[in-house]
């Protein structure tokens, strides 16, 4: 089955589509046939209530979670629920989750360069001088994450904020066609939010996003597409000025 009825000609432009996926934890459907389609080049901002399913259809487009029925396919072609977690990874596809996870004793630069090398445990790497090229790189996620004064200071050091942004650094380091970012945005001041829709505005112009958030301020600074969950299926979906006057909407979600 096809999502929405789309033949394979109108899915030209797709990267991902989710096709009536349904996942059930004890008979509880955490996903009831979802469909949801991302073009290339497309940031995605997902909303919704706690236990909506943001984070299982996460899972499942990461291969962490396999659907009990639908289709997840990337890029056309490649069915991901056929794959594992690190053949999912290797496709392109990285995922933030909403804790940072940097490597606290190392420099900001050398978790760039360690992220680079595309191995995430600090090993030989490090006594290694980085090439030319990992030097040119490193400078540009530095200019991109705005942590360009803070290169030398230990991460472990890092603001919060500072953290998130180094760790989607990192991720963008490996060069994935599509970044999944959990709640970027949670713990943070409201000039930290406001940075970090700039940078995944920056970063969306060349590499598609799915980002699940709750902060509605940030949502709506992101300016894209909106699609609300609810009860493991879309509610909603279109621009936060749409979505936002949707009485369901406002129901499940807004008017809580
Ligand atoms: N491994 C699991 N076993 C049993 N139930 C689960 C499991 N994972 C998720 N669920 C249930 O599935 C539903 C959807 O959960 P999910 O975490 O996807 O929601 P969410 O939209 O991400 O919520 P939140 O905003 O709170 O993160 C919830 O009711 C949750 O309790």
């Amino acid at each position: 089955m096809i999502a929405r009825g789309k033949s394979p000609a109108e899915l030209g432009d797709t990267l991902l589509y989710l096709d009536n996926v349904t996942v059930s934890f004890d008979g509880f459907r955490a996903l009831n046939a979802l469909s949801l389609v991302l073009e290339h080049g497309e940031m995605r901002a997902v909303i919704g209530p706690n236990g909506a399913g943001k984070t299982t259809m996460m899972d499942v487009i990461t291969g962490k979670t396999r659907p009990d029925e639908g289709e997840v396919m990337f890029d056309r072609t490649v069915d991901l629920t056929r794959l594992d977690e690190p053949a999912i990874a290797a496709l392109g596809i990285g995922r933030k989750f909403q804790k940072p996870t940097v490597f606290e004793p190392h420099s900001v630069w050398d978790n760039f360069l360690l992220a680079l090398a595309g191995d995430r445990r600090p090993r030989f790497t490090l006594w290694a001088r980085e090439t030319a090229e990992e030097r040119d790189r490193i400078e540009e996620l530095l200019v991109l994450t705005r942590l360009q004064e803070v290169r030398h200071h230990r991460a472990g050091d890092l603001s919060h904020g500072q953290k998130q942004w180094l760790e989607i650094g990192m991720l963008l380091a490996q060069d994935p066609q599509l970044l999944l970012v959990d709640e970027p945005v949670a713990g943070m001041t409201d000039a930290e939010t406001a940075q970090t829709a700039e940078l995944l505005r920056a970063i969306n112009r060349t590499h598609s996003v799915v980002v699940v958030e709750h902060d509605m301020d940030f949502v709506r600074a992101l300016g894209v597409k909106v699609t609300v969950l609810h009860e493991g299926s879309v509610l909603s979906e279109g621009s936060i000025d749409h979505v936002s006057a949707d009485p369901r909407v406002v129901e499940v979600y807004l008017g809580r």
